[in-house]
């Protein structure tokens, strides 16, 4: 058994969902609201390291008027255990859970932030080299999680993709065009080699947020 997995994210027509330099500020207002109040309904919010690198974001439910027990459990995917002391996700506004892999505890380089972390947050094993998203969601169901929030960035959204554990889309569509062949786009990593193999999507909504549009789709080929 897994969560129930909807990818939210904020792009730019041309697909960016982040500049080379790493600017991303993308949704409009109205848009973080909604993405807010999504934040507030589901269990859990996943992210990779590279956006919490990235970012520093704090994942909670802070745009809107809400209180620490409307904040999703944040989750973050990182494999070498990488998350800074002064990250805003080991606040104690929510619980986090930080996915590493077994590398992370074997490699005496990585061990003394595992040893760090495991004071603040629940810290979960799996894989050898790169974090086991079966494992981590079967963790996440186990835990507690039915309803998960993935919110990026295009790496995890890729892997995310591949092993088939992403059930529904929420895309914000902002309207600007930023180019550049290094700006990130929606889901990057590997990406398959021939179009039958793409993800099969099924359009279910389309909303007017402001000025932006968003575009709701389930995913066919779930798990
Ligand atoms: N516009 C938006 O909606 C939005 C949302 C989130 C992030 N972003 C942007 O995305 C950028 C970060 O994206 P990214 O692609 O560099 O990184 P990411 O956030 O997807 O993190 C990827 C990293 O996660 C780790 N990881 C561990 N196990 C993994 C696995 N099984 N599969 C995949 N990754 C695994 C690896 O270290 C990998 O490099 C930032 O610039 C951020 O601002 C934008
Ligand atoms: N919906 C959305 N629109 C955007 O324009 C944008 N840049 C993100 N990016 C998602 C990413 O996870 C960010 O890091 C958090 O949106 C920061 O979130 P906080 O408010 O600090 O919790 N998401």
């Amino acid at each position: 058994m897994k969560p129930y997995v909807i990818l939210n994210a904020a792009m730019t027509l041309d697909g960016k969902i982040a500049t080379k330099t790493g600017s991303s500020e993308i949704s409009g207002l109205e848009d973080i609201m909604r993405v807010h109040k999504l934040r507030k309904d589901v269990d859990g919010i996943m992210v990779g390291i590279n956006t919490v690198l990235s970012d520093n974001p704090k994942l909670t439910t802070h745009k809107i008027s809400s209180n620490d027990s409307d904040n999703p459990v944040r989750v973050i995917v990182d494999s070498k255990a990488r998350t800074p002391h002064n990250s805003n996700v080991l606040n104690d506004s929510a619980k986090t859970i930080i996915a590493i892999s077994k590398e992370a505890v074997l490699d005496e380089n990585y061990l003394d932030n595992v040893h760090f972390l495991e004071k603040y947050v629940d810290v979960f094993v799996s894989g050898e080299y790169k974090v086991d998203l079966n494992e981590l969601m079967k963790y996440l169901f186990k835990e507690g999680i039915k309803t998960l929030m993935l919110e990026g960035g295009s790496t995890l959204n890729f892997s995310m993709f591949k092993e088939g554990l992403i059930d529904e889309i929420n895309i914000c569509i902002a309207p600007m065009v930023v180019g550049g062949k290094y700006s990130k786009t929606l889901v990057d990593g590997e990406g398959f080699g021939f179009m039958k193999n793409a993800i099969p999507l099924k359009l279910k909504d389309i909303l007017h947020v402001g000025e932006d549009l968003v575009l709701k789709y389930d995913v066919l080929n779930i798990k």
